[in-house]
């Protein structure tokens, strides 16, 4: 893992692509995020627990938003950038976002609720979902999002009927997109690719089929087309997936203007942004995607003698995932004899699969330090798992930890801010961690540990 001193405190800096920027190791080898030590977070806070550095929040959402602001006015264009709240989401981080120049992206009713509880205007929310209900339809005309994004051709007329029952009409049209599936296949995992053809988000544009669609709104006076919608996959390192799917969207908007005469105003180009799990691994770099893309968006404009769209992108992932550490404490320690007759210990954690479920799901790898202390020198091999009555939950199937780590020992699993509390579960009655955001030397909670007493009050008997 790389590791660099921090001149005149005797503390070194973990790799800022991995860990949160405030991740520093001090001469003891303990672990502090913001100038919080881990065995003072553990005391206070209990573990696991995510702990969140949001000044990395704050830089991560700020770099998206330059960089992509910066690159696209250079060709005369704007952009926005909806925070994916799928990745995490809550009241906090809801406002951070919107404090940072970001709007919301949601895709749920759930997801919804919560951007307004923050106060983030309607206007400034987008909805998706594959199979939206009626309820969340309604609901989102009502707070008068910025845009549904339509998924499938059933869809624009149960939102056109819900917008004529909100007495919309078209002097006040419910702003829409539709999601354009453009053939292209990216992402970290089969699971979180969503562009390809066999699969059940958006319109594909083979066969006109996403033409059709978008004119079928034009068709409908209460529905305001924004323009299309895409994304390709998520956890992406090629940037090159982005630009080829950037020019398909521009010659669908070719399309449909030489048709209709229509001239769609925005594209969103999504998420997927991929990022550095394990040490060594390279983040996707935001300013040189975000330079290259105008680029290219502006050559096709130009090639195709139009006006530059505005642009909108949806980065979760790639704003949240490294600023948060999962912070665990070692239970049993298991040297297992394996077949060969070499040994594999096995360091069980107080969490698992409900707090992490990527690598069940998607075999994602991540990696591990003990937190609370310098270990041994020697090293041996480890597994380590969770607490679930299940054998695959399994946290890191394959690390070198010190050989010397033992029961109450902490240990420190990084880039768990996205899709790890978002995806947590229950399993076995297990109660989800919380969310302890730390800063300049402060710690707070803003999602609170659950407790037997939510589990039962779910339980009627
Ligand atoms: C429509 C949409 N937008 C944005 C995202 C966010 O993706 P990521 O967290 O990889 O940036 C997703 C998830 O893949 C998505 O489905
Ligand atoms: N949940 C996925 C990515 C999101 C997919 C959303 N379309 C992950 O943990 O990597």
């Amino acid at each position: 893992m790389s590791a660099v001193e921090e001149p005149g405190t005797g503390s070194v800096a973990l790799d800022p692509n991995v860990w949160p920027h405030t991740a520093v190791l001090d001469q003891d080898g303990e672990l502090a995020l913001a100038g919080i030590g881990a065995t003072d977070l553990a005391g206070r806070f209990d573990t696991p627990a995510y702990i969140l550095d949001e000044e990395t929040f704050h830089a991560r959402a700020r770099l998206f938003r330059d960089a992509f602001s910066e690159a696209f006015a250079a060709v005369g264009s704007t952009v926005d950038v909806y925070y994916a709240g799928k990745s995490f989401l809550s009241v906090a981080v809801a406002r951070w976002a919107r404090a940072d120049g970001l709007r919301v992206d949601t895709c749920t009713g759930g997801e919804l609720a919560v951007a307004l509880r923050a106060g983030v205007p309607g206007a400034e929310i987008g909805l998706h979902g594959n199979n939206k209900s009626d309820s969340e339809i309604a609901r989102a005309i009502d707070a008068r999002v910025g845009r549904v994004v339509v998924d499938s051709h059933a869809e624009i007329e149960r939102i056109a009927q819900a917008a004529r029952d909100a007495g919309r009409t078209s002097d006040d049209r419910v702003p829409v997109m539709v999601r354009v599936t453009t053939g292209i296949h990216a992402g970290g995992h089969e699971f979180i690719s969503t562009a390809h053809e066999d699969q059940k988000f958006g319109i594909s544009l083979t066969g006109g089929q996403a033409l059709d669609a978008l004119q079928s709104v034009l068709a409908h006076p209460e529905l305001e087309l924004l323009g299309a919608h895409t994304h390709i996959g998520s956890q992406i390192q090629d940037a090159q997936a982005f630009e080829v799917n950037a020019r398909k969207m521009l010659g669908l908007r070719e399309e449909l203007r030489a048709q209709t005469g229509f001239l769609m105003p925005e594209l969103d180009l999504g998420g997927g942004y991929g990022i550095a799990y394990l040490p060594g691994e390279v983040p996707i770099d935001v300013r040189a995607l975000a330079t290259d893309l105008a680029q290219v968006v502006a050559s096709v404009c130009t090639e195709l003698s139009t006006t530059v769209p505005r642009i909108s992108i949806e980065p979760g992932r790639a704003i949240v995932g490294s600023t948060t550490v999962t912070l665990y404490t070692v239970g049993v320690v298991k040297p297992v004899t394996l077949e060969d007759g070499s040994v594999r210990t096995y360091v069980a954690v107080d969490g698992g699969m409900s707090d992490n479920i990527r690598p069940a799901l998607y075999d994602a790898r991540y990696t591990a330090r003990l937190a609370n202390r310098t270990g041994s020198a020697e090293t041996v091999r480890a597994r380590v798992v969770g607490k679930h009555c299940e054998s695959g939950d399994i946290v890191i199937p394959d690390l070198r930890l010190p050989a010397d780590i033992a029961p109450g020992d902490l240990l420190a699993v990084p880039a768990t801010g996205a899709y790890g509390r978002s995806m947590a579960s229950n399993y076995n009655h297990v109660l989800r961690p919380p969310v302890v955001v730390v800063d300049r030397g402060e710690a707070r909670v803003i999602v609170r540990r659950e407790t037997e007493d939510d589990l039962l009050a779910l339980d009627l008997g």
